[in-house]
């Protein structure tokens, strides 16, 4: 079979606890910025969690350049994770520790890996946050570690879910910077239309399925006017999830 690029889903669902989460999702993904948006409870990170193989899913497929991201040694160079909570991706004590744990997963020596996370540090002039407690950091700092963690494994592939929760004004500016000088692929989960107004392709995920996908003024004009409209409404009446 011929490889594809990109992420592609086949008819892909997801069930949970006995509930059907996802539904029925066919997709190729091949644009550079792509943003997946919708409410609260609409799916989002479990169609993250989907493609970066950490469900798998219930019936249909996923695959990554062809490769199905539960085999996670293929998967490691192809795919980075930023989650929305940096404590749920911090392992270890230290900075340093912390950054050179994916470049030995990649099979780095510990001296490469230490040699790399030195000079990443003088870089973003974070030499002084080598030997830190990763505990003592922010939340901010705690997020944008995981950013250079991941930054660091150069993958192919960045899926970011919300990544400005939380951050401060600035600190944003900076992180979204960042991103959009970053030469690989991301894929940026958010209920925020404007943390994914410069994407290429826009998919706006309801209830499980896909309602809108195209350019982001299409769909986020859409969306903006379909959550002004629920807005005026005193509870939501037509959740199933
Ligand atoms: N392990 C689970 N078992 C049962 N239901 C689950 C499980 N994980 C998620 N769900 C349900 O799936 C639905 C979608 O959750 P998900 O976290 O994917 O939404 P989301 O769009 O990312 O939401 P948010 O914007 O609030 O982060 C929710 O109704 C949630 O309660």
């Amino acid at each position: 079979m011929a490889t594809r690029n990109g992420i592609s889903l086949e008819n892909a669902s997801v069930t949970l606890g006995g509930t059907r989460i996802l539904s029925n999702l066919t997709l190729h993904l091949t644009e550079r910025r792509i943003g997946i948006i919708g409410r609260n409870g609409s799916g989002k990170t479990t169609l993250l969690r989907l493609m970066a193989g950490l469900i798998p899913a219930t019936t249909g497929s996923a695959t990554i350049d062809g490769i199905a991201p539960t085999d996670r040694k293929a998967i490691l160079p192809r795919l980075g994770i930023l989650f929305q909570n940096p404590d749920h991706q911090i392992l270890f004590p230290t900075v340093a520790e912390e950054l050179a744990f994916g470049l030995r997963q990649q099979g780095q020596s510990q001296a490469a890996a230490d040699a790399a996370v030195t000079a990443l540090l003088i870089r973003e002039s974070r030499g002084h946050w080598a030997k830190a407690l990763t505990h003592t950091l922010s939340q901010g700092q705690r997020h944008y570690l995981c950013l250079l963690s991941i930054l660091l494994m150069q993958p192919q592939t960045i899926l970011l879910d919300e990544p400005f929760a939380g951050l401060d004004l600035p600190t944003q500016i900076r992180l979204a910077r960042r991103l959009a000088a970053l030469p690989q692929r991301l894929i940026t989960i958010s209920h925020d239309p404007s943390a994914v107004a410069n994407c290429d392709r826009v998919l706006w995920l309801e209830q499980g399925q896909i309602r809108a996908d195209g350019p982001p003024d299409v769909v986020l004009h859409a969306f903006k006017a379909e959550m002004a409209r629920l807005g005026e409404q005193d509870a939501d009446t037509d959740l199933t999830n």
